[in-house]
């Protein structure tokens, strides 16, 4: 590539941006694949990335401003799906970059979705009920020409759970003048919400590593294992895990965290963190001493499971990391270089584009139900989840072992199979030549 296109490209992506180093998982993949250049060409861009300045009437009167994003990365599989996160460092790379990651994994999942995401630059913790109402409403204002059911679809993601939702899904009923509930999944159940949606993530991750036991030689009754986050994600991780024997010997939030070798009941957690506000303090079944989230990370445990932010594991710390396998139930927790040289040294990393990917697709589900107007019970929909985490994980643990790859580029090269078949039917350069 000449040097004048490549440093145009940089600029264009911004050369040590998230999203910059988070392609090198699709280069290596396409070359793997030997895929079509016009491929790799239009996966390397976000299709659309919207911006708006969100303004709110605070409590006290006063206006205030609040940076936010919507981006729908790419849409050859069908509509874009992915969540909105309320996060004071959200940023535009960032947004992007989880949005690519959608795309992946909604490829991954064999949902009929392309990837997208949102986020607005907020700290939900410094806002009233009231302000929060206010604010997601304004977000649904600002982008709703760009969402709908078969455009964009939202879905939560850090701090917008539950009621900021249901909010949003109101908002959109309003503007578009009738009940629309498919343009937002992880609604409440009595708003049209699916059962089985609010474990999704984590039981997907949990059927995930059940399903690769014997071949991670994890023994349930005696495994350990760190979580680092308490929120939806790490709650029900550890909530399952430690209901079928697994040993839960740490757990963290935004406040630091407890770690006590011989374990802790997350349910107990949960109870001390609704009435303390956070983790610390908490009593397991032993010693129980207070830990960083560094420290956490550190841990010799069988299973580590990131369940936070992105980039909790990059060069500084990979090689203090001593858990056996990660499993990766936040999006982008170890960094592509912490990746390769961790997987290098033999620690296994359960990619996010297959360990999280449980919450899209009951989020599908969802789009599903509310556009038929038919109910699932929970069985149901844990049977269908179950069914797909267990065919992607066994699609993907096979390539792992086939072609000699790390599990992420597994994934990579499992999505991309089926993104490049979606961009190749609408003709490639060689279909019109031969025309
Ligand atoms: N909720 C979903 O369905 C879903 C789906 C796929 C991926 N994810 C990913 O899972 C992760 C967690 O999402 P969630 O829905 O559980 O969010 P959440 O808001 O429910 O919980 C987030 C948790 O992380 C903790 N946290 C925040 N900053 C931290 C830090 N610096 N160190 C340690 N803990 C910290 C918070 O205290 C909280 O316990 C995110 O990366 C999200 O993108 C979520």
């Amino acid at each position: 590539m000449p040097t004048k296109n490549k440093t145009l490209e940089e600029n264009m992506l911004g050369a040590n941006g998230m999203l910059a180093k988070s392609l090198e998982a699709l280069r290596s993949a396409s070359e793997r694949l030997n895929i079509h250049p016009d491929v790799f060409e239009e996966l390397k861009w976000p299709r659309e990335t919207l911006a708006a300045t969100l303004l709110i009437r605070m409590d006290d009167g006063s206006r205030r401003a609040f940076k936010s994003w919507r981006c729908r990365y790419n849409d050859r599989r069908g509509p874009t799906k992915g969540g909105v996160r309320f996060h004071p460092n959200v940023s535009l790379d960032e947004i992007e970059t989880l949005s690519f990651w959608m795309t992946f994994k909604c490829a991954v999942a064999n949902l009929p979705f392309g990837g997208g995401k949102g986020g607005v630059c907020v700290d939900t913790k410094a806002l009233s009920a009231n302000e929060l109402e206010r604010l997601s409403r304004a977000y649904i204002e600002a982008f709703a020409p760009f969402i709908g059911p078969d455009r964009d679809i939202l879905a939560p993601d850090m701090y917008t759970n539950g009621i900021v939702i249901a909010w949003m899904a109101d908002e959109y009923s309003s503007i578009s003048g009738q009940a629309s509930p498919s343009a937002i999944t992880g609604k409440p159940l009595a708003f049209g919400g699916t059962n089985g949606r609010v474990d999704a993530t984590a039981r997907g991750g949990y059927y995930t590593l059940r399903h690769l036991e014997t071949s991670l030689a994890l023994n349930p009754e005696s495994a350990t294992v760190a979580i680092q986050g308490f929120g939806n994600v790490g709650y029900y991780c550890a909530k399952l895990l430690h209901a079928d024997g697994y040993k839960i010997i740490a757990i963290s939030d935004s406040g630091g965290g407890i770690y006590d070798k011989s374990g802790l009941d997350p349910l107990a957690v949960m109870q001390h963190k609704h009435e303390t506000g956070g983790v610390k303090g908490a009593k397991g079944q032993g010693k129980t001493n207070e830990i960083t989230n560094a420290e956490l990370l550190e841990l010799e445990c069988d299973v580590l499971v990131p369940a936070a932010l992105e980039r909790q594991i990059t060069l500084d710390n990979c090689d203090k990391i001593n858990a056996r396998i990660i499993l990766e139930m936040a999006n982008g927790p170890v960094s592509p270089e912490a990746d390769r040289k961790l997987s290098a040294a033999g620690q296994i990393i359960v990619p996010d584009i297959l360990a999280n990917s449980g919450g899209v697709t009951v989020s599908h589900l969802e789009w599903v139900q509310n556009r038929s107007g038919f109910y699932w019970d929970s069985s149901r929909v844990r049977d269908h989840l179950k069914k797909t985490m267990e065919t992607e994980t066994q699609a993907i643990w096979a390539l792992h072992n086939e072609m000699d790859l790390s599990m992420r580029d597994a994934a990579y090269t499992h999505g991309l199979r089926r993104i490049a078949e979606s961009v190749e039917a609408r003709g490639t350069p060689a279909y019109f030549e031969g025309s």
